[in-house]
C-alpha cells in the first residue's frame, strides 16, 4: 500500500457503555476514528454527544457514580486500563470546550501553561512553542505585538482560537472540541471553522455540533447519536445524503430534533 492510501486509527471504541448512576447513557458504541480526519457528533439535546466526547479523555471520570464498561483504544492500549496516566491521556487528547475559557492570566502565559506544566522551563523553547501554537491557531499576527496583555481582553472568538492555541502547545494527536462555536458570532464561527480545516492535516479533530450544516461543511465523517445509541456513522456527504436508518434520515430532514 503506498503511503498516501495507508490509514491508521487514532482511537477505538468497543463496546462502550456509560451509566450516571442508574441511568444508562452510552450504549454499546462502537467506532473507529482515523486518524487526521474530522469526525461530527451530532443529534438530539441528552443524546449522549457530549458524555461521548468525554469519554476519550476521561473527563467522565471526575463525575462521582459514573461507570463505563467497553474498551477505547489509543496506540493499542486501553485508555481505561489502570496504569495510564491521566494526565499524559489528556495531554494527547485535548480538548475545546463551548465558552472560551482562558486563564485570568497573559495571552502568553495561556499558550505556555500546559508545556510549563509538562517540565518545559527554557525561555527559548517556550517562546517557539508559544509562537507555533498561536499561528497554528491563526490567532498569531492579531496578538503578536500584545502577548503580555490579559487573555480575558480578547474578544470571544480570539479567546477561542486562543483556546485552541493552548490545547495545541502541548503537541496532542486528538483534538476533542465541545460546540466550540456557539457562543460565537458568524464571522468567528466562520474562522473557527477554516482553522478545523487546517488542523486536520496533522491533528484528528472529534466535534460535537448542535448545528447540521455546521457539520456537513467541516467533517470528512459524521456519527448520530440517539437517547445514548450510535445509530449512525459514515461519511458525512453520505449521510446527509443518503441515511441508512430512518431515524437518520427523520432527524436530518427536521422531523425532530
Ligand atoms: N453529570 C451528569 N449526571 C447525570 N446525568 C447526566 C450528567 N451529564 C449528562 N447526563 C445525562 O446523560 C444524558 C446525555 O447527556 P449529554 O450531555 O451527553 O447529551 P448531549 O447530547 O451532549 O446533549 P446537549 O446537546 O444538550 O449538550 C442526558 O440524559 C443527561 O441528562
Amino acid at each position: 500500500m503506498s503511503q498516501a492510501t495507508m490509514t491508521r486509527n487514532a482511537i477505538q471504541i468497543k463496546d462502550l457503555d456509560l451509566y450516571y448512576g442508574e441511568k444508562q447513557a452510552l450504549k454499546k458504541i462502537n467506532m473507529s476514528i482515523e486518524e487526521k480526519t474530522v469526525v461530527a457528533l451530532i443529534g438530539p439535546s441528552g443524546c449522549g454527544k457530549s458524555t461521548f466526547l468525554r469519554t476519550l479523555n476521561r473527563m467522565n471520570d471526575m463525575i462521582p457514580g459514573v461507570r463505563i464498561d467497553g474498551t477505547i483504544t489509543m496506540h493499542d492500549e486501553d485508555i481505561y486500563n489502570k496504569e495510564i496516566d491521566v494526565e499524559m491521556l489528556r495531554k494527547e487528547v485535548g480538548m475545546v470546550f463551548q465558552a472560551p475559557n482562558p486563564f485570568p492570566k497573559s495571552i502568553y502565559d495561556n499558550v505556555a501553561y500546559g508545556p510549563r506544566v509538562h517540565g518545559q522551563r527554557n525561555r527559548k523553547i517556550l517562546d517557539e512553542i508559544v509562537e507555533r501554537s498561536l499561528r497554528q491557531a491563526a490567532l498569531w499576527e492579531e496578538v503578536k505585538d500584545r502577548l503580555k496583555d490579559r487573555a480575558t481582553g480578547l474578544s470571544g472568538g480570539q479567546q477561542q482560537r486562543l483556546c485552541i492555541a493552548r490545547t495545541l502547545a502541548v503537541e496532542p494527536e486528538i483534538v476533542l472540541m465541545d460546540e466550540p462555536t456557539s457562543a460565537l458570532d458568524p464571522i468567528s464561527t466562520a474562522k473557527i471553522e477554516e482553522l478545523i480545516q487546517e488542523l486536520k492535516q496533522k491533528y484528528t479533530i472529534i466535534i460535537v455540533t448542535h448545528n447540521m450544516q455546521q457539520a456537513a461543511r467541516i467533517s470528512d465523517r459524521t456519527a448520530f447519536f440517539l437517547n445514548g445509541e450510535l445509530v449512525e456513522e459514515d461519511k458525512t456527504e453520505r449521510l446527509f445524503s443518503n441515511p441508512k436508518d430512518q431515524r437518520t434520515e427523520d432527524y436530518i430532514t427536521g422531523r425532530f430534533g
